[in-house]
């Protein structure tokens, strides 16, 4: 399968302490990927080193043949940041029409298209500033889908969202891979974790593992992936060597 991302010996220092200790993986195009690991392990620092706004200290990211970051990318790579990144001070129509005027490509139309796929067309109007938590973060994944990306950086796009909205927002993460696209996403929820094409597993700064879901579940030798996921967590913990 063709590779999205390439990331070679990637070794990244945040403050005065080093987060990513020579990473290496390779995201294949058009599928969806899970990012995982405990809280602090690196998986944001990975997935801005991705789209190009982390210092690197050594090692390569490079996407679709460019170094990260390239200008040439900047219209290809859509990425939700974890906290939401939209105009307190516009609604949420003012917000994705704003942004999809940055866009060569994207309309007015793609705008409305993508708020109403992130379900919220009855609160186009409103302005961001009065909506909830986890509406305010939807607001901002419209705004990172409007482009059509070709590649879609998600961290932790479903917080906050209840079982509904989130089983919708992936039936739709899964309809934009279909179509072409290739995703990766952070994700703490093991049932999401499920739905993924791939999954990398990091902690601690390195990867752990980087495999299909069924592959976890069988190195692990437990079909509840909360349970594999701990089960190699641990194993790396004792043996740290020995676990690839
Ligand atoms: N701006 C910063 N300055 C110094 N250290 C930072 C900075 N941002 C993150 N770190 C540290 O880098 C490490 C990795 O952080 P990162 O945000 O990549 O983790 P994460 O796996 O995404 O965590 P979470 O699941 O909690 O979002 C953590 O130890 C964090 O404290």
């Amino acid at each position: 399968m063709e590779t999205a991302i390439e990331v070679s010996d990637l070794v990244i220092a945040r403050g005065k302490r080093r987060v990513l200790h020579g990473l290496s993986c390779a995201i294949p195009r058009g599928s969806i990927t899970g990012l995982l690991g405990p809280s602090g392990s690196g998986k944001t620092t990975l997935m801005r080193a991705i789209v190009g706004v982390q210092k690197v200290e050594s090692g390569t990211v490079t996407v679709f043949g460019e170094p990260a970051g390239n200008a040439a990318l900047r219209a290809r790579v859509g990425y939700l940041t974890q906290a939401p990144s939209v105009y307190a001070d516009l609604t949420v129509r003012e917000n994705a029409r704003y942004f999809a005027s940055l866009y060569a490509d994207a309309t007015k139309a793609d705008a409305d298209d993508a708020v109403e796929k992130v379900g919220l067309a009855d609160a186009a109007g409103q302005l961001v500033s009065t909506l909830s938590g986890g509406q305010r973060a939807r607001a901002s994944l419209a705004c990172a889908i409007l482009g059509k990306p070709d590649l879609l950086i998600l961290d932790e796009p479903t917080v906050g969202q209840d079982p509904v909205l989130r089983d919708e927002l992936w039936q739709h993460f899964r309809d934009l891979c279909d179509a072409g696209a290739t995703i990766l996403v952070s994700s703490h929820v093991m049932d999401e974790a499920g739905r993924c094409d791939r999954l990398l597993l990091i902690r601690d700064g390195g990867l752990i593992a980087d495999s299909t879901p069924d592959e976890v579940r069988a190195a692990a030798g437990t079909d509840d992936l909360d349970r594999a996921f701990l089960n190699l967590i641990r194993a790396q913990a004792q043996s740290p060597a020995e676990v690839a």
